[in-house]
């Protein structure tokens, strides 16, 4: 079974676009749990654009009653911006049972690259002990790269999240790459495996490529905001949610 971990950043987007908590981004994720998600995720930026801190807050409270997974993405290297008390003061204080690790840099538009661990491995692997040490799986978020997934293993992780822009990129554009693409995927998560690492994936999946990308080896989580969030639009939450969960288990 793939677990579903939905991503709220959209509804706390549009939460964001008014003074007030309309959409409430904790009622969504209880939408969400009721219709059949194993999870919720959150990338909060340092810049807040959509989730804030006390969103990290009532979604890790509302995880924690459900006894379902919470997991956090983004920046260790971020430090404190206003009200944003940087990536790791906020997980420790939460404690999801994940947080993913993502190499962006606080102005991006989103994220689009997995880590470089040739530059970034050494300063990672402290804050990773200490994840760990807080009872918190680390997952690194990567491209395909077999080199790159071996020192995500040196470096402490417990899984990978493995990089879909491109995958879903080349499957929207019907390019011919998709082939070598997805079989470089595939590659990368055998790899994985062998090493003991878990194995994630996640960015722009939807009900069209997720056909494919769940046939990738030994495929444990996929967290979906963006997609699902326009889905919901037409099908509804509860409905959405359920076509992912169905989609996920090849029905
Ligand atoms: C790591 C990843 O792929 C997602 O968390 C994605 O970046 C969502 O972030 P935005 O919703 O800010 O685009
Ligand atoms: N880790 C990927 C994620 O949480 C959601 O990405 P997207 O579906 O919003 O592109």
């Amino acid at each position: 079974m793939i677990a579903l971990s939905v991503n709220l950043n959209k509804i706390a987007l549009i939460r964001n676009s008014r003074e007030g908590n309309y959409p409430d981004v904790v009622a969504h994720g209880r939408t969400c749990l009721d219709a059949g998600a194993d999870g919720i995720t959150v990338h909060p930026r340092p810049d807040q654009r959509h989730i804030r801190p006390d969103d990290v807050r009532g979604l890790a409270a509302l995880c924690a009653r459900r006894q379902v997974e919470f997991n956090v993405e983004g920046n260790p290297f971020a430090g404190p911006q206003g009200s944003y008390p940087g990536l790791l003061p906020l997980v420790l204080e939460t404690a999801p049972q994940q947080c993913t690790l993502v190499p962006d840099s606080n102005d991006q538009l989103t994220s689009d690259h997995g880590f470089d661990l040739e530059r970034d491995g050494a300063r990672l692997e402290p804050i990773i002990q200490q994840l760990k040490d807080a009872g918190i799986r680390v997952s690194l978020f990567m491209d395909p790269d077999k080199a790159q997934i071996t020192r995500a293993r040196e470096v402490g992780a417990d899984r990978i999240e493995l990089y879909t822009g491109p995958f879903a990129d080349a499957v929207l554009q019907q390019s011919p790459e998709v082939d070598d693409i997805f079989a470089a995927h595939c590659a990368a998560a055998e790899h994985a495996l062998q090493l003991g690492l878990g194995v994630n994936a996640g960015h722009d999946l939807n009900l069209i490529n997720l056909p494919r990308y769940r046939t990738l080896p030994g495929l444990q989580e996929v967290s979906i905001g963006h997609a699902l969030t326009v889905d919901a639009i037409s099908m509804g939450l509860s409905d959405a949610v359920a076509a992912y969960v169905n989609c996920l288990s090849g029905k």
